[in-house]
């Protein structure tokens, strides 16, 4: 049966200047990029740091403006629906959970302070602690559980999960997830992947996940993208990009998965920004100077190849 598209990513562009007057550079940090996602799917986002996956979200979310490019969402063009103020089709349908929970909640204000505020902003229901109680029963909690407690008082585990609830008071139909495991502990990682399989098979939710960790992307996803310098580089089937990958960066990013630190996402080493920017300057294909299967025509810009059921980025395959 074929799947009903819930969002189509069209073209997408971001360019970022930075760096001084006398030495401007220009970061294509998306490029390009073009993606959808059904109804009840779960798709992730991959690659290693300063790929330009939060810039993607931060696009969807609203955040940031893209440079060039189109979001339809349910067939409407997304821009034009977020620039529509009384219009809180967005606000409710499409939401977020971020990584770091402890940052998602004032340590000062009880956590109920913020779902009972929710449910007020949205006008969802007359008695807030009877949705709250069924949130909150979906990600595992109860409402006296959380009710008088300080986000202190929490795991990071239970803190996200708290958040997911959060989200779900609106009754979304899309959860943008960046890097929502990364702050949990490698043992209660699974515990919130399982809550997105549960929230999609259950409720129809679907969620766009943005990771390093290709085990929990593996066991969670539908389809998979995997970024690089901006670029899709490999696109498909979660079981044929991960378990037969075609691309040599997917290859190698699965022999070394990188784990996520958030401290070096603005990290002042001359060394891995100077690579990062010379490979986002790349005009064929950016991974080239990585990459052991490169050849002279893998400097002009590369096509998309359609190998075995997935779409590589690669001139292997031409
Ligand atoms: N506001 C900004 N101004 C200038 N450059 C930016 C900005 N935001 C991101 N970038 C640059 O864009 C590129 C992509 O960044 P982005 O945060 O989207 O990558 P990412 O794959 O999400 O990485 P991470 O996993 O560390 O979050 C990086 O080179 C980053 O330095």
């Amino acid at each position: 049966m074929k799947q009903e598209l819930l969002l189509k990513v069209e073209n997408l562009n971001k360019v970022f200047t930075i760096g001084s007057v006398f030495s401007r550079i220009r970061i294509r940090a998306v490029n390009n990029v073009n993606f959808e996602i059904g109804n009840s799917e779960i798709f992730t986002l991959a690659g290693e740091s300063g790929s330009g996956k939060t810039t993607v979200a931060k696009i969807i979310l609203g955040f940031l403006e893209p440079t060039s490019g189109r979001i339809l969402y349910k067939g409407k063009d997304m821009f034009e629906l977020q620039k529509e103020k009384s219009n809180n089709v967005l606000r409710k349908e499409v939401q977020a959970v971020f990584q770091n929970p402890f940052e998602t909640f004032n340590p000062l204000r009880r956590v109920s302070n913020y779902l009972i505020e929710t449910v007020r902003n949205f006008g969802i229901s007359e008695k807030p602690e009877e949705v709250i109680e069924s949130a909150l029963n979906l990600v595992g909690l109860t409402w006296n559980e959380v009710k008088d407690k300080y986000p202190s008082e929490f795991s990071g585990g239970q803190l996200q999960r708290i958040s997911i609830a959060r989200s779900l008071l609106t009754n979304p139909t899309l959860l943008v997830a960046d890097e929502p495991v990364s702050m949990v502990d490698a043992s209660l990682r699974m515990s919130i992947v399982n809550l997105f399989k549960d929230l999609k098979e259950k409720r129809g939710v679907s969620v766009l996940y943005i990771t390093h960790d290709l085990a929990t992307a593996y066991y969670v996803s539908d389809k998979i993208a995997i970024m690089f310098r901006g670029e899709i580089v490999e696109i498909g089937p979660v079981e044929k990009v991960l378990m037969d990958p075609k691309h040599p960066y997917t290859m190698l990013l699965k022999e070394s998965i990188p784990e996520p630190d958030p401290k070096k996402k603005w990290t002042k080493d001359i060394k891995i920004l100077t690579l990062e920017e010379e490979e986002y300057q790349m005009k064929g294909c950016k991974f080239i100077s990585r990459c052991q299967y490169r050849m002279e025509k893998c400097k002009n810009p590369v096509p998309d190849v359609e190998v075995d059921g997935r779409l590589v980025k690669c001139y292997l395959y031409t």
